[in-house]
């Protein structure tokens, strides 16, 4: 394969100093945006809670490392499962990017309507940045924006699209108790949800008008 053959050939030339060969697993994913949404309303922040399989695993080999002791085994049986709950992570509202015709915008502001209910005009996003997600693993470009929302812009429930496996919660931070949230560990998180908070108080708090 072209692609294989082009990246062995980069590793070989960075690596050629010393003649090491680099062997690695990668996956090629989408790209992906994401939603740091502000209601000005209520003054809080509007983040989503999901299953995450992969967290659920994490979970399920620090309490029983024993499940993972056969490799070889396809489907793994636990006799006694741990609750869904330790799967389900904070995080902002996302999506990846499968549909080329669409802008970054535009499958941001689908990801806000089917997600959280929310009805933004794709021109009121403004993006924060962008940066490369899982890049042990996947490299994927993710990019970052950010949206204010008030009571009124609400036309649907969110959730998600169940018949595509999404199960999500819609969950509002309220803007005094975001800092504190932001860096409990005990509340399983994206890296998004600290950077977009941590952005917030530096760019549009201090702008916000005084109560
Ligand atoms: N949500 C989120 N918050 C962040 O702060 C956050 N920071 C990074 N990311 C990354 O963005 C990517 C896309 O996010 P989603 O998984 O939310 O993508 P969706 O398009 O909404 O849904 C898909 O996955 C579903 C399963 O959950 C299926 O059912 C759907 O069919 C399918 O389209 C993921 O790589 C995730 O790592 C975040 N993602
Ligand atoms: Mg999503």
């Amino acid at each position: 394969m072209l692609f294989l053959d082009c990246l062995d050939f980069c590793i070989r030339n960075i690596l050629s100093f010393n003649g090491t060969k680099k062997v690695w697993d990668c996956m090629r994913t989408h790209d992906s945006v994401s939603i740091l949404i502000f209601n000005t309303s209520r003054q809080c922040f509007v983040v989503v809670k999901q299953f995450r399989p992969a967290v659920y695993m994490c979970e399920v080999e620090r309490h029983c490392p024993q499940v993972f002791q056969n490799q070889d085994k396809e489907n793994c049986h636990l006799e006694d499962p741990l609750p869904a709950v330790v799967g389900v992570t904070y995080e902002l509202c996302a999506g990846i990017v499968d549909k080329p015709d669409l802008s970054l915008e535009e499958v941001a502001r689908e990801e806000i309507l089917e997600e959280c209910g929310y009805c933004v005009p794709a021109t009121d996003l403004r993006k924060i940045t962008s940066y490369r997600s899982g890049v042990g693993v996947t490299g994927s470009r993710h990019t970052l924006f950010y949206a204010e929302i008030t009571d009124q812009m609400k036309t649907g429930k969110g959730g998600g699209q169940p018949e595509e496996g999404e199960l999500i919660e819609v969950v509002e931070i309220p803007l005094e108790d975001s800092m504190k949230f932001a860096f409990d560990e005990s509340l399983p998180k994206t890296p998004g949800v600290i950077f977009g908070f941590v952005w917030f108080q530096n760019n549009i708090a201090p702008k916000l008008p005084k109560k």
